[in-house]
């Protein structure tokens, strides 16, 4: 059980905002924490890693990482970290990236193995390709069996098919080492897939938590299909308006009428939902 009670007063581009966050957190949980750019999610990690100073309490399985008499360092907390960028040894090859963290040659090649990176044991990691290179540095992030693995948008730089298997490979390591983890992504898909509690960060406060069906699934009123998107273009045919919408990785075109396009700016958040319709599923 990990409690956190974070206070921290943040710079934000409205001015000052108290980063306010209480949590419980299970053993083995897997959370994903979303929330608008700026709302402080990555600021959380870093405090719960020690690299950042804050007024606050955590405490995982009774051992007191930080409170207001004790401070104890990246180095001393049971943490993995997994970043954007890798943040790999690049003067290192795959293997020697791990056994850097801890020599535990069993675990090493384990961990090799289920991510599929056995073969490359030997690369350079500045040879291996992004999606290698993630893999890599989530191996090392769970060589020392953290009691808290914290990933920041691990697969953002990645294309969908890549970021599709990390997924995958992702489920299975928690499936075997059951770190309790908590994750930060933008992606609907990637947090319904992976997580089993979602968090919503607003202005440094949490405004939404539970599970990835309720947070995620938000149709409004009987709407029966409801998607999230990016107001791209509207063009006008004839006497009608056509919304272009960039949905996911799709482009969707929705017919309007010349009224609803008054209130509707290019470049805005959208949801486009419908009703009333019986929708088949092919592929
Ligand atoms: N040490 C600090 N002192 C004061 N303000 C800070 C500090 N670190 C970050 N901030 C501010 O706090 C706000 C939240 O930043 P943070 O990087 O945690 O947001 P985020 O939710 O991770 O955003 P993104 O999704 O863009 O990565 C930002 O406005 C940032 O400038």
């Amino acid at each position: 059980m990990i409690d956190i009670e974070v206070n921290k007063e943040l710079i934000g581009s409205n001015g000052k905002m108290n980063l306010d966050i209480k949590l419980n957190i299970n053993e083995g949980d897997f959370i994903a924490l979303t929330g608008l750019s700026g709302s402080g999610k990555t600021t959380l990690l870093r405090i719960l890693a020690g690299l950042e100073q804050s007024k606050s309490k955590i405490k995982v399985d009774n051992k007191i990482w930080q409170d207001n008499k004790k401070f104890l360092p990246p180095q001393q907390r049971e943490i993995g970290f997994v970043f954007q960028d890798y943040a790999l040894f690049t003067n290192m090859s795959v293997k020697q990236n791990l056994l850097y963290v801890n020599k535990d040659e069993k675990l090493a090649n384990h961990l090799l193995e289920l991510t599929e990176l056995s073969q490359l044991e030997n690369r350079n990691v500045t040879s291996l390709s992004g999606g290698q290179k993630q893999r890599v540095s989530l191996c090392r992030a769970l060589m020392n069996r953290p009691k808290l693995l914290l990933m920041d948008e691990p697969l953002s730089a990645l294309d969908p098919s890549m970021r599709t298997k990390l997924q995958d490979e992702i489920l299975t390591l928690h499936r075997e080492f059951k770190t309790t983890t908590i994750m930060v992504s933008h992606d609907p898909s990637e947090i319904y897939r992976l997580s089993n509690r979602v968090i919503v960060l607003q202005d440094a406060k949490i405004i939404k938590d539970g599970n990835a069906k309720d947070v995620l699934l938000k149709t409004s009123g009987s709407a029966k299909f409801s998607f999230e998107g990016e107001l791209l273009d509207i063009v006008k045919v004839d006497v009608i308006y056509i919304a272009i919408i960039s949905i996911g990785q799709q482009l969707v075109e929705v017919v309007l009428s010349e009224e609803e396009t008054i209130n509707l700016q290019i470049g805005s958040k959208v949801r486009v939902s419908t009703k009333a319709f019986s929708p088949n599923i092919s592929n």
